[in-house]
């Protein structure tokens, strides 16, 4: 059995719980810092950003996420997850737990586009994928170990870096769960990641 946690201060975490069901994963919500023991990969929802690092902060999280992170335990943070796993916002001074080499744009599909959906390509995880966007952000930058995922109009909305998964959208509404899939089998096999 593997055990993959719900960072669940703030965001969807029912519908995390239901896309990464297999049979040899246990669901865990994280409430407590004592919970990141237990787990060996992490989801970081959507939700908004700065009052997730607030809850981060108010909580105890921030050098506990920090050492699960060093200790190369993959995370997954979708739209507002991905915000906080960047090294660098634009518009902002500091990053927060800042984990992976890409820059990040919040609310960067401007206001006509708020929220859509679109088919999306992943070479690594398969084609035709769905994926709802809501004030999502956009990928701007990525270091030289940041693999592009999937683009959307010449976007990039989701990278990998090793053991680090991020999305600008919401796998986690729609039926089809191959990304989620995807990030179970990382956190299954870490070796082949980190
Ligand atoms: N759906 C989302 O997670 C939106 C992210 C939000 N716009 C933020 O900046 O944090």
């Amino acid at each position: 059995m593997i055990n993959i946690g719900i960072l669940a201060l703030q965001g969807a975490v029912r519908e995390h719980a239901k896309a990464l069901q297999a049979p040899d994963v246990n669901v865990i919500v994280v409430k407590k810092v004592e919970q990141l023991d237990e787990i060996d990969g992490l989801v970081f929802p959507g939700g908004e950003s700065t009052t997730m690092r607030r809850l981060i902060n108010l909580y105890g999280f921030y050098e506990p996420l920090k050492d699960f992170a060093k200790k190369d335990k993959p995370i997954f943070g979708t739209c507002a997850g991905a915000i906080l796993m960047a090294n660098e916002i634009v518009g902002q001074m500091e990053p927060h737990l800042s984990v992976m080499d890409m820059t990040v744009e919040r609310n960067a599909f401007g206001r006509q586009r708020e929220s859509f959906e679109a088919i999306l390509q992943m070479d690594q995880i398969g084609n035709n994928i769905e994926a709802v966007f809501i004030r999502a952000p956009i990928i701007k930058k990525v270091g030289p170990n940041v693999t592009v995922i999937a683009t959307y109009d010449g976007d990039i909305v989701a990278t990998q870096q090793g053991p680090f998964l991020a999305c600008s959208f919401h796998p986690e509404l729609t039926d089809d769960h191959r990304m989620h899939q995807y990030f179970v089998k990382m956190v299954r096999e870490p070796a082949i990641h980190a």
